[in-house]
């Protein structure tokens, strides 16, 4: 399938339903439409505020990228005139957002491409900071609870949110005891027969997505700001390619967070209407303040298998990248009996498990093309592991002495690093962190 330019035709909302419909074409000898709909939650009072308008217009190409990815056409010509901060945010979404995407079906002009606007329109002036309830986004781990415990903690009243949610966000949500709200998304059906018959696939930006579904409904329900729970270590990429940074979690980074920041204040003048809680803290930081919550241990799950579209795993998977570096970063932190009740699997029992632990560690190949943290953040952790299960044992016997060296001077429990946390909330985690 051979295509020219990806367009963005149309989109619309009825704010009595809470629909916005947006349609896509892959045009070319053999154009492609794609419909997709995303239904908010309806607030009382219903009526459209105009940033809730630019907003959908930021979702409406971000969440293109689903469909960019059948063709990975050479041009993505925007619908309309937006502001220069708006435009670079699309570029960088349709990039590095897609670096790994590009990188796995060898396609490197998708790193080169810049997404084209039909002009440019002045920034938007800037309104208040949200001074609502916290819009706290819960993926169903370990991370958005600790943020949830946050807020919650510090007298916030946060509203959980999400977008599809699952049987372990629900249940995440029901532990919380706190009202939640959600959003659907429904990918265009024929998207899921294109891959069937082996259309080009891969990995997407979805934080991009849910971040921007997320301030849409704070936006239209009166809260916010919206908080998300990325660590420091997203920011990292997995390797170089063609002078390009590959980063699985792109999306999930400080840089894309301060592009949608930047994106959103031009285009709806929304200001300080999103941040990372966590953005300071390591992974093994995050572990450790989510081992004080033990309300959550019958329903966390960080397994990404859990959160297909189709025959999604109950909970915890128990053998890939991401079981495994969670279940290690929460070892120093907790009983082996707790851990392996949380997970339903005890990993350090099962030889099978080594070689993927080598891999978080770094020993052997690159960081997975998965959420998992730093080897230095895997070295700390077995460095603080003193039992002797048999996968630990391997382990210590496999990691090279200078490994070793470069774990004892780490800072993976030190918060740091740039952030967007505004200055109320800094406090609030410095009062959890330490
Ligand atoms: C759950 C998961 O990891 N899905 C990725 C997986 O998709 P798979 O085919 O195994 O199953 P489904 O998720 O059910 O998706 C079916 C197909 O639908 C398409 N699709 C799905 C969601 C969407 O938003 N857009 C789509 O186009 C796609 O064609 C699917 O094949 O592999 C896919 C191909 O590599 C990935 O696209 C799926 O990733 C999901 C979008 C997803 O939600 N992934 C998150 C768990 C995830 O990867 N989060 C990252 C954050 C990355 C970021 O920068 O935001 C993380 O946890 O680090
Ligand atoms: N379906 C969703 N709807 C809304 N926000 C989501 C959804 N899934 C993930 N997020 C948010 O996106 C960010 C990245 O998700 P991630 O899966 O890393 O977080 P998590 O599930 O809380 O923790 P973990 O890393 O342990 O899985 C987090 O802020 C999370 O709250």
């Amino acid at each position: 399938m051979q295509f020219d330019v990806m367009r963005f035709p149309s989109y619309a909302f009825d704010p009595v339903t809470g629909v916005a419909t947006f349609d896509y074409l892959l045009d070319g000898p053999s154009p492609l439409r794609f419909t997709e709909t995303i239904t908010l939650p309806v607030p009382a009072d219903p009526a459209v505020p105009e940033a809730l308008t630019r907003v959908l217009g930021l979702l409406h190409v971000v969440a293109g990228v689903s469909y960019f990815k059948v063709g990975a056409p050479a041009r993505v010509v925007a619908p309309e005139p937006v502001p220069a901060a708006v435009a670079a945010f699309f570029t960088a979404v349709y990039t590095k957002g897609m670096a790994e995407y590009a990188y796995r079906n060898q396609l490197p002009h998708v790193l080169e491409l810049t997404v084209e606007t039909p002009g440019e329109i002045p920034a938007a002036a800037p309104s208040d900071a949200p001074g609502g309830r916290p819009l706290s986004a819960v993926g169903g781990g370990k991370d958005s609870i600790v943020t949830l415990e946050i807020l919650r903690a510090a007298g916030l009243d946060p509203v959980p949110f999400s977008v599809n949610p699952n049987p372990v966000i629900e249940n995440v949500n029901a532990a919380s005891g706190l009202p939640a709200l959600a959003a659907r998304r429904r990918l265009d059906p024929r998207l899921f027969e294109l891959n069937k018959a082996g259309a080009l696939n891969g990995h997407i930006p979805v934080t991009a997505i849910n971040s921007l579904i997320a301030i849409a409904t704070a936006v239209w329900h009166g809260l916010g700001p919206v908080v998300m729970s990325n660590e420091r270590s997203a920011s990292d990429p997995n390797l170089i390619w063609n002078g390009h940074e590959v980063n699985h979690q792109w999306s999930k980074g400080v840089e894309a967070e301060g592009l949608l920041r930047d994106a959103v204040a031009a285009y709806a003048g929304l200001t300080d209407p999103y941040f990372s809680l966590l953005r300071p803290l390591s992974e093994l930081h995050i572990a450790q303040l989510f081992a004080g919550h033990t309300a959550y241990d019958d329903v966390v799950t960080s397994c990404n298998k859990a959160f297909k579209l189709h025959d999604p795993t109950a909970r915890w998977c128990g053998d890939c990248p991401k079981c495994r570096f969670v279940f290690l970063a929460m070892a120093p932190h907790m009983s082996r009996e707790r851990l392996a009740h949380i997970f339903g699997h005890d990993l350090f029992a099962d030889p099978a498990q080594t070689p993927g632990f080598l891999e978080l560690l770094g020993v052997g190949g690159h960081k997975p093309f998965e959420c998992v943290g730093e080897a230095e953040e895997c070295l700390v952790a077995l460095s603080l592991l003193t039992d002797d299960a048999p996968v630990l044992v391997a382990l210590r016997a496999a990691v090279p002495d200078s490994a070793w060296a470069d774990a004892s001077h780490s800072n993976v429990f030190t918060p740091g690093g740039p952030h967007h946390i505004p200055p109320a909330y800094r406090k609030l985690l410095d009062e959890a962190a330490t």
